[in-house]
């Protein structure tokens, strides 16, 4: 019998990626979107919801939690009726310790709802070691008891939340969603200084607006926040997925192909698209609201090197160095990439290295200003030389975009890869496979004969 090896893609390169992919919502926003619904006191609804691992896992939690969470009749369209949330048992919570980085972000809402709340261990990408400590003093400020146990966080609220004056001392995406979902229905007025703006967070604003939240987004950072009392339920279609949309630009120039990402926004990408044609690749934007989208593609000749330091918006974001990184390795020359948010995030470079490009990595802060993790012994800038010639090789997927980027190498490469753990891309690629079938890729899941 033939036994179908799940986990395990082969990758035969050498073909230009050519076509039309869609992308849908934002990973980063609908999860964090479906959290808020807990805050309100009637049904939510979303369109545009991507397929992918981290919904699922969100939908889970929320669904142990007590919300029900229903297919509406459009594809990708999801309901959430959190009715039920006082009334739901959860003793099996502990099944979502280490899939996700979301569960942290239930601690405002159930506070609220319960007056307690327990939080599983954390996952997501091993990029550092992300600490969770701006999130915890912020909750201990608006009046949350926080117990930490060998299996989780326990928090409870006995005397309510209350609006806090609070000042991050890095923008945490993470953070300032923690700080929105709590102060929205904390008693007063909350003053967060030196909070994240990434458009997913913006976007959450737009949300939480919709449930009758107050919030204002001042000049420097400064987001304020005046409790309310209630919050109904929201209706939104989600930012498209500004890191998907750029991983598959990058496939496009590094295969030397040309795609069509409809759904993707210039508005979100601004940075990433300068970046894209200092590099030397073309791009044209359909701005039609419905069907757009942006065309990327490499228009033959050399590739320029580039020095970039990724940064928190609107910098050039951390989710799009990975894929990028293979695309600077046909660049003719020097490129320099300090990254400036994880102290950890260039482990992926071995693999590549291995299958022929040049990639040095330094503890030191090159091409930009000096970081937080400047003569901290942390390899967190990256000088690649190109062009490299990429040949196959056998390689393990670590996390989500190294992951994709290890696709993206082995499709420019000459010979066939196999690639393990690809699975870990269903996180934050909605049906990646089907995806690059469309493309023209050469792969397939190998099978192997059960005794
Ligand atoms: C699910 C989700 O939306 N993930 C995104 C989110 O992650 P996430 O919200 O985890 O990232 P943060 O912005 O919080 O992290 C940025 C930096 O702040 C540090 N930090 C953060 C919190 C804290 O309490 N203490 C602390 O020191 C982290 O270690 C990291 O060095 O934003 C990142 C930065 O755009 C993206 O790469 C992730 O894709
Ligand atoms: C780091 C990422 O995600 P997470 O925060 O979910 O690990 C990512 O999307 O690249």
């Amino acid at each position: 019998m033939e036994v179908v090896l799940s986990d395990v893609l082969v990758v035969t390169g050498g073909t230009p990626l050519t076509g039309e992919v869609r992308v849908r919502g934002a990973k980063n926003l609908v999860s964090k979107a479906m959290v808020a619904a807990v805050l309100g006191h009637t049904p939510s609804r979303m369109f545009d919801v991507p397929r992918i691992r981290d919904v699922e896992i969100v939908r889970g939690l929320l669904e142990l939690h007590g919300v029900r969470v229903t297919d509406g009749e459009l594809d990708g369209e999801l309901i959430f009726d959190p009715s039920n949330v006082e009334r739901a048992g959860i003793d099996e919570i502990n099944v979502h310790a280490g899939s996700s980085r979301i569960p942290i972000l239930l601690c405002g809402p159930l506070l609220h709802r319960l007056g307690h709340a327990f939080i599983p261990d954390l996952g997501g990408c091993h990029i550092g070691p992300r600490p969770i400590d701006f999130h915890l003093e912020a909750l201990r400020q608006f009046g949350a008891i926080v117990d930490k146990t060998p299996e989780g966080l326990h928090l409870s609220a006995p005397n309510g939340l209350h609006g806090i004056k609070f000042t991050l001392d890095y923008p945490s995406v993470g953070a300032t969603e923690q700080i929105l979902l709590t102060a929205v229905l904390a008693e007063g007025v909350t003053e967060l200084a030196n909070a994240a703006v990434e458009p997913e967070i913006v976007d959450l604003i737009c949300v939480l607006q919709k449930m009758g939240a107050i919030i204002k987004v001042h000049t420097n950072r400064v987001i304020e926040i005046e409790g309310v009392s209630r919050l109904t339920g929201f209706t939104h279609r989600p930012i498209p997925d500004r890191i998907e949309a750029a991983s598959w630009a990058s496939a496009a120039l590094a295969t030397k192909g040309d795609i069509f990402v409809r759904g993707a926004r210039q508005a979100d990408m601004m940075t990433y698209l300068n970046v894209f044609r200092s590099i030397g690749g073309s791009y044209e934007v359909d701005d039609d609201p419905v069907g757009g989208g942006i065309r990327f593609w490499h228009p033959g000749g050399d590739l320029r090197p580039v020095v970039i330091e990724t940064d928190v918006h609107p910098g050039f974001m951390t989710d799009w160095q990975q894929p990028l990184v293979v695309a600077l390795t046909q660049a003719n020359g020097l490129s320099v990439v300090h990254e400036t948010v994880y102290e950890n995030r260039f482990g992926y470079t071995h693999a590549l290295n291995q299958m022929g490009a040049t990639i040095q990595v330094y503890a030191e802060c090159l091409g930009g200003a000096d970081c937080r993790f400047g003569r901290r012994g942390f390899r967190h800038s990256a000088v690649i030389a190109g062009p490299a010639k990429l040949h196959a090789h056998d390689l393990v997927i670590p996390d989500l975009r190294a992951g994709f980027s290890h696709l993206i190498a082995a499709l420019a490469a000459e010979g066939t890869s196999r690639v393990h753990g690809v699975d870990l891309i269903n996180r934050g690629y909605e049906d990646f496979e089907a995806k690059l079938a469309g493309l023209g890729a050469r792969t397939e899941r190998p099978v192997t004969q059960a005794a």
